[in-house]
């Protein structure tokens, strides 16, 4: 599981490991994880240009005690002072290691920046000193040092200007902004420095390939159709009958032991999958995809039968709250919007927020879909999905998702581990049927099956951020 931590909880686990260690062994710890990815990065030290941006507190002492030891091993190494003070201890060791202190001034030549402007002390936003240096270095990659610069640690929001990086270097454990949009996209690749911190629950977690390996249900060896689990999907409608499909398809991923269909599109769906038969008993129910204006008596009808839900689509329009029933909710940021009477933009803008808000509010699981999709339950982390690629962003593929969710649910996981997993797998199937190009929602669902077997094969690695 990759753990995010609020700033609060971060500072606590530090005390406790700075009143134990020796005055500033964290800080060379941090450091030393640095100037390693920053020479990884670089494929070497030697001959190569750094720029470091300096603020006023710690994350500038992190930057210039790495500057000092990527100096010593053959670096030029300049820093920029952008705030009134910046950490002794670190310039006196940049200084006595060869490096220089500059003003801001555009013929650096850098082949990388190191952003040590603020961390997890940071208020969002940058101050003007900080915005003009950065211009010197348009074109530059940046490795950010614990956090890019000006995002909003806590929240992942963003309030003002802030640094994008292509690599984000963290220490003793992932922040929120680091795994929650909008902040989590200027962070490039996200790397992991152990500190040796003990820390409690987090605040947002996300899943990696061994957690979902652990969730998936595997047939027992006396395993029967029925006890694998029944998912009903009513989707469709007379406009819209590939949605109806499409959830057919990803509730076909292999994760059930049977998918039944209700609704108009039932011709269409059973030469896509002859295999799937029609009302009866369900363990979960799929409601919404295409439903149109029939998606308030399809969910009427799911609910009648007391079983677990996911609704999507059009059938948001007609959840009540509290919803009372376990299930998970599918909003993009448009139906969430239209659900609670936010103004879009501001669940663009804070998804976190608005994610905690409506799974507070309807006593339910809220997928809220965006490129790193939030799974909010009324208890217990958020779950941010980090698999999927931009061509994800297709249409059909929501219709896909709820279908994957609902056999998950039936299979008998609980509303926030199917929901999660789910996610996980459609970001997966993704990445998989991409192949680096486009896709079409249909190709995400084929790739459903071979993404599983992946995942239950145990030598699959931890995922890139
Ligand atoms: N506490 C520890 O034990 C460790 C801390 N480490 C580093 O220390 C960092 C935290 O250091 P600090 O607590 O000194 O805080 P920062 O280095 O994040 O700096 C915060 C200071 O910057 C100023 N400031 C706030 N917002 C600003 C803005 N938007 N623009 C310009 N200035 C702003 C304020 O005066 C504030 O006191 C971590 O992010 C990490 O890089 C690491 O060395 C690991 C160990
Ligand atoms: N930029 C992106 N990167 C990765 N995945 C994305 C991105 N934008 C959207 N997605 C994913 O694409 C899917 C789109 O679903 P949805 O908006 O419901 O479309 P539709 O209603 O057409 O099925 C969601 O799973 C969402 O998380
Ligand atoms: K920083």
């Amino acid at each position: 599981m990759r753990r995010a931590h609020t700033v609060e909880q971060v500072r606590a686990a530090e005390g406790e490991l700075l009143a134990r260690l020796p005055e500033g062994a964290l800080m060379q710890r941090a450091a030393a994880g640095l100037a390693h990815a920053v020479i990884d990065l670089l494929d070497g030290a030697y001959g190569r240009r750094v720029v470091l941006l300096i603020g006023p507190g710690d994350n500038g002492g992190d930057a210039l005690w790495a500057g000092a030891m990527l100096a010593r091993r053959g670096a030029a190494v300049e820093a920029w002072l952008v705030a009134d003070r910046a950490h002794e201890a670190g310039l006196t060791a940049l200084r006595a290691a060869g490096g220089r202190v500059a003003e801001p001034h555009p013929d650096h030549g850098a082949d990388l920046a190191l952003d040590g402007i603020v961390g997890i002390g940071g208020r969002p936003g940058l101050r003007d000193g900080a915005v003009a240096a950065l211009r010197h270095l348009d074109g530059v990659p940046v490795v950010a040092v614990d956090i890019p610069s000006g995002v909003d640690v806590d929240t992942g929001e963003l309030d003002g200007p802030h640094v994008e990086a292509a690599l984000t270097v963290t220490f003793g454990t992932h922040k929120v902004a680091h795994l929650v949009d909008p902040a989590s996209a200027a962070c490039g690749v996200v790397h992991l420095v152990d500190l040796g911190l003990a820390l409690p629950e987090p605040a947002v977690e996300a899943l990696q390939p061994a957690d979902v390996r652990g969730l998936l249900p595997r047939p027992a060896s006396d395993a029967h159709k029925y006890t694998r689990g029944v998912v009903g999907v009513r989707a469709g409608s007379a406009h819209y009958p590939g949605a109806a499909r499409l959830a057919v398809a990803g509730a076909s991923c292999g994760l059930a032991g049977m998918v039944r269909f209700v609704g108009d599109a039932a011709d269409g769906v059973r030469a896509d999958h002859p295999e799937v038969v029609g009302e009866g008993r369900v363990q979960a129910w799929v409601v919404g995809p295409g439903g149109g204006d029939a998606a308030g008596e399809a969910l009427a009808a799911a609910l009648a039968d007391g079983v677990a839900l996911v609704v999507d689509a059009d059938a948001l329009a007609h959840v009540d709250a509290p919803f009372g029933v376990p299930a998970v909710l599918t909003p993009h940021a448009g139906e969430l919007a239209a659900m609670t009477g936010a103004d879009r933009a501001d669940v663009e803008a804070r998804p976190l927020h608005h994610a905690r808000a409506a799974a507070d509010h309807y006593g339910a699981v809220v997928l809220l879909k965006g490129r790193h999709t939030l799974v909010a339950d009324p208890a217990g982390p958020v779950r941010a999905t980090t698999t999927g690629v931009p061509w994800l962003a297709t249409a059909g593929a929501g219709d896909v998702l709820a279908g994957v969710i609902g056999a998950l649910l039936a299979s008998g996981l609980s509303p926030y581990d199917a929901a999660s997993a789910g996610s996980w797998l459609h970001g997966a199937a993704a990445t998989l049927a991409s192949g680096g190009g486009p896709l079409t929602a249909g190709d995400v669902a084929r790739a459903l099956p071979e993404t599983v077997r992946r995942v239950l094969d145990p030598g699959m690695e931890e995922s890139p951020a």
